[in-house]
């Protein structure tokens, strides 16, 4: 099976032109065995593009644990930039459907060259049951108590096809997030688990943000977290509605629209090195 590496800022995905390879039926342990970083090939991610009747293509994302997720906002980058770069679908418009909707990653070039990628990621979702997220209350959930092993956090949950938890603390660098993160991750107020963002605002046009992932752990960015914490914090009155997110692998620019109320996300994309799967 023939597969591509690519990253987005350092959030690396294994990815796989199913349209064109012989696929096993488990495709989780399939994504266990090849995200693997020493049985494997190692990757946050396993990606297929797959045929769609109502898109370009559609995309499947499984995480390492073998969870599949409804969308990714760094893996939808690479993919429109393979699709684009190998003249699969030459358009610098591509429609890509997810499990979260059709997103809409447009190719943004500088003088001939590729310089990164624009996606559509769409409206988020902040409704608790849609989320999912076990919550009596209506309406969204921003900076409401969740008390985790007896520690206290103030949480704004929301979904970009997925789910977020979004948490500001005064200083990213001292969360413990191997700890607190796979408790938030697997907190039964959310059903289906959900991915952990911790916030440190800068100003009202920059955030620094560390992400624990639903199925994946810490991973160095997180492109719908990244959505999901500029409208976390905008819903908190900490920032405007374009933010430069800082993550440890480097920068993306969100923008929440308030003329469509739909999220904009800008970043890099990186084609690392192709290969042929033994395992
Ligand atoms: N682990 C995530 C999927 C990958 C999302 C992230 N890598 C992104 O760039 O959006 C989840 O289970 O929701």
């Amino acid at each position: 099976m023939r597969f591509v590496k690519m990253h987005g800022l350092g959030n690396d995905f294994v990815v796989v032109d199913g349209r064109k390879e012989q696929l096993p039926e488990d495709l989780s342990e399939l994504s266990r065995r090849v995200c693997d970083r020493h049985f494997g090939v190692g990757a946050d991610g396993l990606v297929f593009i797959m045929p769609s009747d109502k898109a370009d293509v559609r995309m499947r994302i499984f995480n390492p644990d073998g969870s599949e997720a409804e969308m990714c906002g760094n893996a939808i980058r690479c993919v429109a930039k393979y699709l684009y770069e190998k003249n699969i679908i030459p358009k610098e418009k591509i429609e890509i459907e997810t499990l979260a909707g059709v997103m809409v990653p447009e190719i943004i070039k500088k003088n001939g060259e590729i310089t990164g990628v624009r996606v559509d990621m769409g409206e988020p979702v902040l409704e608790p049951r849609q989320i999912p997220m076990e919550d009596k209350g209506p309406g969204p959930v921003v900076g409401r108590i969740l008390s985790v092993k007896g520690r206290e956090f103030s949480i704004t949950a929301v979904s970009m096809g997925n789910p977020h938890c979004v948490i500001f603390v005064p200083e990213v660098d001292k969360v413990p997030l191997k700890e607190w993160g796979p408790e938030l991750e697997t907190h039964p107020v959310f059903p289906r688990r959900t991915n952990v963002e911790f916030v440190e605002v800068l100003n009202r046009r920059e955030v620094r943000m560390r992400v624990w992932e639903r199925g994946a752990g810490e991973t160095l960015a997180c492109g719908t977290g990244a959505c999901a914490t500029v409208v976390a914090s905008v819903l908190n009155d900490r920032t405007d509605r374009e933010v430069t997110v800082h993550l440890q692998g480097g920068d993306l620019q969100i923008y929440w629209s308030p003329e469509d109320n739909r999220v904009y996300m800008t970043g890099p994309a990186v084609d690392v090195f192709e290969g042929r799967l033994l395992i």
